[in-house]
């Protein structure tokens, strides 16, 4: 387990990226695994790597970077885009995964947009699906192991902060709307069962999930919004959906990691289009 990071150590990471950069972000973007096309529309591109930043250390997970990215999009917004996250599955310490959450915040950042990869169990989604996040049911907040247990500094948020609206319903109201805007009949709005992993799901774990309201899974997001929301980011997330759950003790597998990786690449330009559009409007 790496060590924790506490208010001091966030405050020398931001202060070695700012002295590096000019871009001042008020967004900031977390891209999950295949989901980092939006770089692609960002002008003044500024990239410092996680390896280079005191306290932080590289991700694990070959699909994911390990930089953030800062620049402009067309629109004029100044971003922060981090490219690879930290999972808890990889052995880290739940500060070192909300430690970029928290640099966004001091850097400037008001608005989270998270994304990830997470395979579907509402028998109505397609792979290929996008599904903004309209709450979640956090199974490693349940088992103690929430970003905020330990000792709480105030100068990240209270206590015990409330997170009935946690997925912003405004911000959700106006993602729904652009993708209307847009004709991507494929973006569903359903409820995100976030597991630790690494492993994927038995058919009787998919099952449960599936009968308690839960319309896809994944192994990130829930951690990082939580902490968002505790450090006073309005907060949305959106999930790639790359597989699929197929309700038979038939079949040998439904899913596999680069399988995965290679779905959400396919639908990055949806992704990166609906983000564009959303942030213009921010
Ligand atoms: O970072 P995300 O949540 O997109 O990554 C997902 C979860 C695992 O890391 C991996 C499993 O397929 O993809
Ligand atoms: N836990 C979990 N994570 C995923 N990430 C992408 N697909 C899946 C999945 O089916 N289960």
């Amino acid at each position: 387990m790496s060590k924790k990071i506490v208010y001091e150590d966030i405050q020398e990471m931001v202060e070695f990226v700012q002295s590096k950069m000019t871009i001042r972000p008020t967004v900031g973007i977390v891209c999950g695994t295949g989901l980092g096309g939006i770089n692609e529309v960002i002008n003044d591109k500024e990239i410092v790597k996680f390896s280079d930043i005191p306290n932080l250390p590289q991700t694990t997970v070959t699909s994911h970077a390990g930089q953030f990215v800062l620049g402009r999009l067309p629109c004029g917004k100044e971003v922060m885009v981090q490219q690879g996250r930290y999972h808890f599955y990889e052995g880290h310490d739940q500060s070192i995964i909300v430690a970029p959450i928290r640099m966004m915040k001091l850097m400037g950042v008001e608005t989270l947009i998270l994304t990830n990869a997470a395979g579907g169990l509402n028998q109505s989604y397609s792979i290929g699906d996008i599904m903004v996040i309209k709450d979640h049911i956090y199974f490693p907040g349940f088992a103690g192991n929430s970003p905020l247990v330990g000792p709480n500094d105030k100068r990240f948020g209270e206590r015990f902060p409330p997170i009935y609206n946690l997925y912003d319903r405004e911000l959700r109201k106006k993602m729904l709307k652009c993708a209307e805007q847009l004709g991507m009949d494929f973006v569903r709005h359903g409820i995100y069962a976030s597991v630790a992993g690494p492993h994927y799901e038995t058919i009787f774990d998919m099952r449960f999930l599936l009968k308690n309201g839960c319309d896809a899974v994944g192994m990130s997001t829930s951690g990082e919004a939580i902490c968002g929301a505790h450090i006073g980011l309005k907060v949305v997330a959106m999930s790639g959906v790359s597989n699929k759950f197929v309700d038979s003790e038939e079949v040998e597998n439904f899913v596999d990691g680069d399988e995965v990786t290679q779905v959400v690449n396919n639908g990055v330009s949806y992704v990166s289009k609906l983000l564009e559009r959303f942030i213009s409007e921010l």
